[in-house]
Parts: C-alpha cells; structure tokens; sequence
C-alpha cells in the first residue's frame, strides 16, 4: 500500500506537455479468425516478399499486412505512418473497431496525471479537436494554453477547442500465443503488443503556434518540469518547402524558451518507433542533446544505436534482448548526450541509468520505478486508470518471475570497472497475463517515472 501512497508527492509538481493527441481507434485481435479477416485478400506469399521488403510507410493493404504480420511474430512495438489515399484509406476505414481512446503521448499522459492529482497539467497540441478535447479529464488541474488578447489564459480543453482536423490513429491490439500459418510456417505470437497505423496529416506540423511561443518562458516558470513528445511525426519535406530541419529547430528553441526563466526545469523527453532511419538519426541528435532525461523501450534503444553506428549492439538486444547489451547501449546515450538520466523500459524491468553524485538516493529512485510499475501493470489490467484507488488492482499483481535474476545481474554489473561512475536502478516489471491492451503503457511508465523523479527532487530542495 505504501507504494501507492507515492501519488501524494505529485501534488506539489506542476508539468507542461508537447506536443501529440489524437483518438487511438482500437482493434482487437483474439484469435485466428482476427487475423483471417485481415489476410484474406493477399496470398500468403505475397506477404511474406512484403515482409522481406519491409516497407516503412502504408501505402496499401499490403503494406499493412505485412508489417503487422512481422511485428505479431516478433511479439515488439511498432509504429509504421500511413500514406494516405483512396484504396488503403478505404481498407482501414471498413475494419471494425472495438473502442476509441485518447492516444498521443500528452493525451495519455495529461489523462493520468490528472486522475494522480498534479497540482497543474498544461498540455498543448498544434490540433485540438472538439472529439479530442472531450476524452481528456474534465478537471481543474488540467488545462490548455490559449492566448487571449495578448494575454496566456490557461482555460480546460473543452473551452479550447478548435475547428481542427481529427487525428486518428489505428491500435491493432494482439493477444500473446495466437496462431496461424504464413505457406508452411507456423506463427505464434510470443507475447501481447500493439501495432500502430499512425495517421500523419499533411497539415500538422509540430510546433507551437508563433502567438504562444513568446510566452514559453512565462509558462516555464509555471511549472516544474515538461514531457516532449510527438517528435516522431515530423517528415522531412513538406509541400510547402518547410523541412524536418526547420521543425527540429522549432522543437529546439521551444526547450529553451520554457527553461528560460527556470534553470532549474527538468526536461523528459519521451522516444517513440521512427521507422525513417535518417529521421531517427536526426531527432536523436537535435533534441536529445537539448533534455535532461529520456524515456524508451527496448526496440526503439536498439533501433536508435543501430542508426548511430552500433550496428552490432543493436542486432544483439533485438536477437537476446540482454540487460548487459541495454546498460551499454544506455551509457552511450548518456554520454554522448550528457544525459541526467537514461529510462529504458522493456517487458521484463524498468531501469534508470544515471551518472553517480546525483542528489537523490537508490531507495528513493527505486520508489519511482515501483510507482512506474504499478501504473502499468493496472493500466495493462483495466485498460486505463480511472482513480487511485484502482492502482490497488496494479499493485496485487507480482513482480515477475526473472525479477531476482535480473537485480542480481544489475549488481554484479554495477561492480564493473566500466560501469564505476554510474548508478542503476533495476524495478522488474509487473507483466499481466492476459492485458486488456497494452498501448500507452510505456508512456504510463516514464510519466510516472519522471514526474516521481521531480517531485523527489523538490522535496530534498523544501527541506
Ligand atoms: N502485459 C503487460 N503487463 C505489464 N506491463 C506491460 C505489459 N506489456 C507491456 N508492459 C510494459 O509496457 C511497456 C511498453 O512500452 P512502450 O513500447 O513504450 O509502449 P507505448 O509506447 O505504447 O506506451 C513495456 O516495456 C513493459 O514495461
Ligand atoms: O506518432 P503519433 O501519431 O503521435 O502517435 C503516437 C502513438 O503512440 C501512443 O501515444 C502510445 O505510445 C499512441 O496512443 C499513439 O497512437
Ligand atoms: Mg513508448
């Protein structure tokens, strides 16, 4: 019980999110039937050359085949974007969805952390739809930025939405050890995950509209730290000559607006899947050097070292998914960046790597990822977190079974010579057995984590 009473330290943190909401329309796949539907126009061996061409956009049915076929056999996250047009658009819109969701990293986020009672939540969004501005939480912390002659009023999202385009998103939620036949190969998929259709509307560009901007430094001083993401939605050209570079430096100058007036603002910033290698290779670089701490699963740590020339240690974490092969991949990042923190959440643990000489201690850090993980493991059991008092289904669900094995790993490691400078926090994760969905629960995770992490530090600073 103790361990939930942590929410009560967020009340004192005020928080402002950037930059991506939109309704996640959810499919469930249960069993062999579901994934029949979904095959039956396409032989089994033109998916399989699709997914040995592994097409990084959706452009047809067959795109979307075969990707989601690939990422149910590795059992991983993934998010491909869609190119919309008329045939794949029809295919998608004629499938039948189970529910419809906030989605976006500060949809989710902004949810939950207003349900754990944060003293102030500003969250903002290029497009705010009324059908989007109606799923957030209807409470007081909760709040949009608008500007009012001249002025920043801080007003809920159902006094701030405009007549923008609805952004939806596909979930095809897949349950663990369903099986099918590709030719003669038998597929079951090793564990629950979800596979994002993410929709990428021409006209949403990531930034923060120019009558907002020169207020980033006020709203900075609200608030004590911020979540930046979303970032994965940004294309390299756009039909109006505007390039990635130009919304990368956007991004860029947004973190240093907000802290601009408040050193002391703690910048997360959350990765997502970017299937654009080049893409993900610019956005590491532009931004991450930008934050303080970062949050990522295991395919997009792998995916991310891959582009910056770790080859190897990529393909060795998707292949063996080793714990020693992320701390390395983590240090890096780290380093390179001059990271404070580095959080890499996979389905086993959630683990911090930070430099030693921080102020706060491991019991401390270690509440954090507990916290972190009773989030999850409730979200993954209901869906989504309605109270407090249903973290207490969360926290009835054990720690999972490699749980010691992996602290005594993380022990014997930290004793390396390599690895002297560093501190690592190891939670093992709460794995539900059979979750009711599992999209967000990394963005539950790392906004957990984080916001746990600030309010520790303000509580050493008050002292
Ligand atoms: N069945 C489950 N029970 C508890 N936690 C889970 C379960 N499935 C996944 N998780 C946790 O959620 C994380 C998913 O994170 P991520 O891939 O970033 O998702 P998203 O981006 O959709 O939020 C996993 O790394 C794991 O820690
Ligand atoms: O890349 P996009 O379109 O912003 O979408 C991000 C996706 O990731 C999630 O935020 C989950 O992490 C989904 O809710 C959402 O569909
Ligand atoms: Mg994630």
């Amino acid at each position: 019980m103790e361990i939930i009473n942590h929410f009560k330290d967020f009340s004192n943190v005020s928080i402002f999110l950037a930059y991506n909401v939109n309704v996640d329309a959810l499919k469930y796949l249960t069993d062999l039937s579901d994934i029949e539907e979904l095959k039956e126009n396409f032989s089994d061996s033109e998916i399989k050359t699709k997914i040995e061409e592994y097409p990084r956009t959706i452009e047809k049915p067959i795109d979307f085949v075969a990707r989601l076929i690939h990422a149910m056999k590795s059992g991983k996250p993934a998010e491909v974007p869609l190119k919309n047009n008329l045939e794949i658009d029809t295919f998608l819109n004629r499938l039948t969805y189970n529910e419809e969701r906030i989605g976006g990293q500060v949809g989710i986020i902004s949810n939950l952390l207003s349900i754990l009672n944060l003293k102030k939540i500003i969250f903002y969004s290029p497009i705010l739809a009324k059908k989007q501005a109606e799923m957030f939480e209807n409470n007081e912390n909760l709040v949009f930025p608008n500007i009012t002659n001249g002025k920043l009023v801080l007003k809920k999202p159902i006094e701030s939405f405009k007549n923008d385009e609805l952004k939806i998103n596909r979930i095809f939620e897949y349950k663990e050890d369903i099986e099918f036949y590709l030719e003669n190969e038998k597929i079951t998929t090793p564990q629950s995950n979800r596979f994002i259709v993410a929709s990428r509307p021409e006209n949403l560009r990531i930034e923060i509209k120019d009558e907002l901007k020169s207020h980033l430094p006020e709203i900075g001083q609200l608030v004590d730290c911020a979540i930046i993401s979303g970032v994965q939605a940004i294309k390299e050209e756009y039909s109006d000559g505007k390039t990635s570079e130009y919304y990368l430096n956007k991004v860029k100058e947004d973190i240093k607006s907000l802290k601009k007036e408040n050193k002391d603002l703690k910048v997360h910033f959350e990765f997502a899947s970017i299937q654009n290698t080049e893409m993900r290779k610019k956005i590491a670089e532009s931004i991450l050097p930008e934050v303080d701490c970062v949050g990522m699963d295991e395919t997009e740590i792998a995916n991310i070292i891959h582009v910056l020339g770790y080859e190897e240690l990529s393909e060795g974490i998707l292949k063996h998914s080793k714990i020693e092969d992320v701390l390395k991949a983590s240090k890096i990042l780290l380093e390179k960046y001059n990271l404070e923190g580095m959080q890499v959440h996979t389905m086993y643990y959630i683990m911090y790597l930070c430099k030693k000489g921080g102020i706060l201690s491991d019991e401390s850090l270690e509440k954090t990822l507990e916290f972190a993980t009773v989030l999850a493991s409730t979200k993954a059991a209901l869906g989504q977190i309605s109270s407090i008092e249903d973290l207490k289904t969360g926290l009835k669900i054990p720690h999972n079974k490699h749980g010691e094995l992996l602290k005594e790993i993380v022990e014997n490691i930290s004793k390396e010579k390599e690895l002297g400078g560093y501190k690592i926090i190891l939670v093992p994760s709460r794995i539900v057995e059979n979750p009711k969905s599992t999209v967000g629960l990394g963005d539950t995770i790392s906004a957990g984590a984080f916001v746990g992490y600030v309010s520790e530090l303000k509580k050493l600073k008050n002292k």
